[in-house]
């Protein structure tokens, strides 16, 4: 494990993601980047092997975290406001990326695929026997989603780094919650947030026709 994993803390990265949720079910995007930066914090300590995976997070993070910080900050305050935003200004290029390569709404599309990713990952650990391989779990749900979207070269490579984790219980461990039963505790009251943020988002992009923006 590479120097910094002390910093992270699964916690912190468990309460963004329960934040995330408004009482009107609206998606805020502050806290649910702040989940993202946690969980990139948590990659680049398990070695260079995964910097491929964690840049390309950090410049999808920092392109929606610029439209936070533009004058249009308030219409990217929940993923409902943006997708309506983007839309009815026509700033979202729906066959194929040309005016706006960079949208709010495509760029938000790939780390909502990722949080499915992650949801079956956690879940995954959570349920896992205590000597079953973190890179089996990783490798399988990874298949099973993101990969789908991801051509040949970015699913063989991302396949190599898996094989770079470690066991379940090293793996649990580092998240800095206590013993490996404790953090399994911690995934099993946190994933319902977690579910509840991709529910309510796939059915916006549903409902808007975005779920394959280009
Ligand atoms: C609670 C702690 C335990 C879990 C720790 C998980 C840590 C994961 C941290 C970050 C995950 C990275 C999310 C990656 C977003 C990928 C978005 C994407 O699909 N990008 C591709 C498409 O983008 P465009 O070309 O259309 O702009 C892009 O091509 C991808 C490039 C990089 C490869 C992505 C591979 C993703 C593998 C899944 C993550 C594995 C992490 C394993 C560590 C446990």
């Amino acid at each position: 494990m590479a120097a910094g994993a002390e910093t992270f803390s699964l916690r912190e990265v468990l309460v963004a993601f329960t934040a995330c949720v408004s009482e009107q079910r609206e998606v805020r995007v502050d806290p649910y980047l702040a989940g993202w930066k946690g969980l990139v914090r948590f990659l680049n300590c398990l070695g260079t092997i995964f910097s491929f995976i964690s840049k390309d997070a950090v410049t999808k993070i920092e392109i929606i975290e610029n439209y936070r910080n533009s004058d249009q900050r308030e219409n990217y305050l929940t993923v409902q406001s943006m997708v309506e935003y983007e839309l009815a200004n026509g700033l979202v290029d729906l066959q194929k990326r040309s005016k706006h390569p960079d949208s709010g709404c495509r760029t938000f599309l790939r780390l909502h695929r990722a949080l499915h990713w992650l949801q079956m990952f956690l879940e995954g650990l959570r349920t896992g026997e205590d000597n079953s391989k973190t890179s089996v779990i990783c490798s399988e749900t990874y298949n099973a989603s993101l990969a789908n979207y991801h051509p040949w070269i970015i699913r063989k490579a991302a396949g190599v780094a898996f094989c770079a984790l470690p066991t379940r219980n090293t793996f649990l461990e580092t998240m800095n919650v206590g013993t490996a039963e404790e953090a399994v505790a911690m995934l099993g009251d946190a994933l319902p947030y977690i579910c509840e943020v991709y529910k309510i988002t796939e059915e916006l992009y549903a409902q808007h026709k975005l779920l394959d923006l280009p």
